[in-house]
């Protein structure tokens, strides 16, 4: 069952190591067949250099493990209940990769201060609430999910625009369309949190990047009117003057 997905999720998991976003085996990544309502993802503990494809676990969106032979990650509860409240999302990361572990601990938001954050996050990448002694100690991985879900609603933020969140004194998860996509955001999000605490080390002066300069280079590669790359490159033109 879901032999592609198990691949697809699979070879997203290997980029992990090869990206520089995992040490020893600190991080998953999962994709779901909507329209089965099933997800797959890597099983718990297993060094990145033993898995294989058919090791990827299956799971319903009820966290249940339906097919694999071994246990499902550690945070499986946490990606489902990501995909149940976020709908759009296809593929979810965890990592502890290094600069957003440390903006997570430090209980700091990777602040939006350029066009290198702008062109992958339209707002500033929020660091969540710390959970509750209460929290940690009953459903610790669902409660982790749904600190996620609070801080996306209680910010007023859209998943889809700022596909990635800090979970305070834990980490990174991110997230996208495919689980390949999903890779992507969470090496920006690293690449942007060591380039955040360079900047911030460099002055005390207020260099949030202004909200024109946001919508320029987030609309360049979302939208309809995105002209990054080669895909719609006739619509440059417009982009240039309207979102
Ligand atoms: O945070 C932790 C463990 O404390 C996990 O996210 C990380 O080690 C990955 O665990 P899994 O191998 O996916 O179970």
């Amino acid at each position: 069952m879901l032999e592609d997905l198990k691949k697809e999720v699979y070879e997203a998991n290997m980029q992990l190591p090869k990206l520089g976003l995992v040490t020893f085996t600190w991080g998953n990544v999962s994709g779901i067949d909507r329209e089965k309502g099933l997800f797959v993802i890597k099983p718990s503990g297993v060094d990145y250099e033993d898995l294989t494809s058919d090791d990827m676990v299956v799971v319903n969106l009820k966290g249940e493990v339906v097919e694999g032979k071994m246990n499902p990650s550690s945070d499986t509860p946490t990606h489902t209940v990501l995909y149940n409240e976020f709908p759009t999302l296809g593929g979810i990361v965890h990592t502890h990769s290094p600069w957003g572990v440390a903006f997570a601990e430090a209980g700091m938001d990777i602040q939006a201060l350029g066009t290198t954050h702008a062109d992958t996050f339209y707002d500033d990448v929020p660091v969540s609430d710390a959970l509750t002694k209460e929290e940690i100690e009953s459903a610790y991985e669902e409660n982790t999910g749904k600190v996620i879900v609070r801080t996306f609603k209680e910010r007023g933020l859209d998943p889809d625009a700022v596909p990635a969140v800090l979970v305070r004194q834990h980490g990174p998860f991110a997230w996208g369309p495919t689980p390949a996509k999903a890779v992507y955001n969470a090496k920006v999000l690293e690449v942007v949190a060591e380039m955040n605490y360079h900047a911030l080390t460099l002055t005390y002066d207020n260099i949030h990047v202004p909200q024109f300069l946001l919508d320029k280079h987030y609309y360049r590669k979302h939208g309809k009117n995105a002209y990054y790359g080669q895909n719609n490159a006739k619509s440059k033109d417009r982009a240039t003057h309207e979102k």
